[in-house]
């Protein structure tokens, strides 16, 4: 395949050790030898099996010195993007960095798009399109989980089970339209059992997939879990507290808390979504009505409710309005300024209700935290151990062509139980065939890679 050379900084932008800029394509040679010198300013050649040099970097016109750096040679099809790549590793200014990522384009490079390298190595087969969606995964991945997650996808796991449930299909296929070639009744039966057999244990290994899915969903965007209670309890102070720093305004001012607030932290490897809200309580103040209605919304949204009390007062009113409110969710009692000691009414209060979790805390003297940071990985944990014969994947477009999948085999077993015609059961069957291919991105439009790339960040 013949594409143009591309060009791209590798790396973030901001002062580093070094800085990256990648450069792909049949004319990745040429760039890199308009631009690099020996150290004592002689012109290199850049031949034969991958090379790592120490020299000048120059611009290509001018020849004037920009950098010292380090450069790697990787010919094609052993790069990442299976063509020739140079990369240029200098200093890692802003403005350094950008000046040699200008010199590659005026030594015949261009820039290119969000996601181009990836792109590239897609096309030249080095990966499918599962392992190069989950690249960004991986990039993206905010906990330890979540990276092993889309590493494992990277190198293919997902891909080969995939992968292994379409030569099943296939096989699966050749049976059934070798029979119709051949009709005889018994001959038929035998295949339609063969179809209600194989396809049932497909159905069960796609559907481990998607339980996978669901999991990787929660590692995608982290377990909401919504901080409730009446104004005044500690909320905001409890999500500073897990947060480890003062994010959210806190005063003994009740009501201070107006609108929803969202940060990610990681508990024991498991992202959480968490959302501090404001007060819970009756109010004539407009702006902070708004914000309670908000509250109720996140408790109706939440995978997780830490209910927040005030451990040195008897319970209000509000407090058993919220307990109601959050009946039946997975919730966790927070029984807040344990420094101030405990009201006993509130402790009778805290015994009588239903919980996964009582956790008693300072958020303000940050005592108990890592007590009840343990509750909530216990409780989520269940769901969240990484597996080793469980594969993962957190991609929503293959997840949706997995379920349409199981649809259609659903129909071939179906019509296979039901006696239908043969061309009817491989018509189904041909159907999750393809589903399956556009996971791994066979037959996939030009428009839909376009989009699925353009998500990248630039340089991958
Ligand atoms: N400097 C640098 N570091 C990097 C990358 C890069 O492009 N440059 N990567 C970019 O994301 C990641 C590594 N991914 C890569 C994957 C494959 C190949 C590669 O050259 N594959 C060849 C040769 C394999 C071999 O030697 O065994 C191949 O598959 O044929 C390179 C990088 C992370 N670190
Ligand atoms: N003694 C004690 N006081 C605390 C503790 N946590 C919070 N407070 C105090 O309680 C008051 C209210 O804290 P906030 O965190 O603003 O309470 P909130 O629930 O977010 O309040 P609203 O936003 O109004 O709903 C502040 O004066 C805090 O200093 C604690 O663990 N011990
Ligand atoms: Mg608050």
């Amino acid at each position: 395949m013949n594409l143009e050379t591309i060009a791209a900084i590798a790396t973030a932008l901001g002062e580093a050790s070094i800085g990256v800029v990648r450069v792909s394509g049949e004319n990745a040679k040429a760039v890199a030898e308009r631009m690099v010198r020996t150290p004592k300013g002689r012109s290199v050649s850049f031949s034969g099996p991958r090379k790592i040099l120490y020299g000048q970097i120059v611009h290509p016109r001018t020849e004037v010195v920009i950098d010292e750096g380090i450069v790697l040679w990787m010919p094609g099809p052993h790069s990442y993007t299976a063509e020739d790549v140079v990369e240029l590793q200098v200093h890692g200014g802003i403005q350094l960095v950008q000046t040699v990522l200008e010199a590659t384009l005026a030594a015949g490079a261009r820039l290119a798009e969000p996601g181009e390298f990836t792109k590239r190595a897609f096309l030249n087969g080095r990966m499918d399109l599962s392992q190069a969606e989950a690249v960004m995964d991986l990039i993206r991945a905010k906990t330890d989980f979540a990276g092993r997650v889309a590493l494992q996808q990277v190198q293919g796991r997902f891909s080969e089970e995939v992968r292994s449930i379409r030569r099943a299909l296939i096989e699966l296929q050749a049976h059934v339209e070798v029979t119709i070639d051949y009709p005889e009744h018994d001959v038929e039966a035998v295949a339609c059992e063969q179809v209600v057999e194989v396809g049932t244990a497909l159905m069960r290994r796609i559907g481990a997939l998607l339980d996978g899915a669901k999991l990787g969903q929660i590692l995608r965007d982290g377990v909401a879990t919504a901080i409730v209670g009446r104004p005044n309890v500690g909320k905001s102070s409890l999500l500073n507290a897990l947060l480890r720093r003062d994010r959210a305004i806190v005063t003994d001012i009740p009501g201070t808390t107006r609108d929803v607030l969202e940060e990610y932290v990681n508990v024991r490897g498991i992202p959480l979504k968490l959302i501090d809200t404001a007060g819970i309580r009756e109010t004539s103040d407009v702006v902070e009505r708004i914000g309670v209605d908000k509250s109720r919304q996140s408790i109706r949204e939440a995978e997780l409710v830490l209910f927040v009390l005030d451990g040195t007062m008897p319970p209000t009113p509000e407090d058993v309005e919220i307990l109601q409110s959050t009946q039946g969710l997975k919730r966790v009692l927070v029984v807040n300024k344990m420094d101030a000691g405990i009201h006993p009414e509130l402790a009778e209060f805290v015994d009588g209700a239903e919980a996964a979790a009582v956790v008693h805390v300072s958020a303000r003297e940050q005592q108990q935290i890592e007590q009840l940071e343990s509750e909530i990985a216990r409780l989520v944990q269940g769901e969240m151990s990484l597996e080793r014969d469980t594969t993962y994947m957190t991609n929503v477009r293959q997840k949706n062509l997995l379920e349409v999948a199981t649809t259609d085999l659903e129909m071939a077993i179906d019509a296979a139980q039901a006696g239908a015609t043969l061309d009817l059961i491989a018509v189904h069957l041909q159907s999750t065939y393809e589903e399956l291919g556009l996971v791994i991105g066979e037959e996939t439009g030009e428009d839909l890679l376009d989009e699925i790339f353009s998500r990248f960040c630039l340089g991958k």
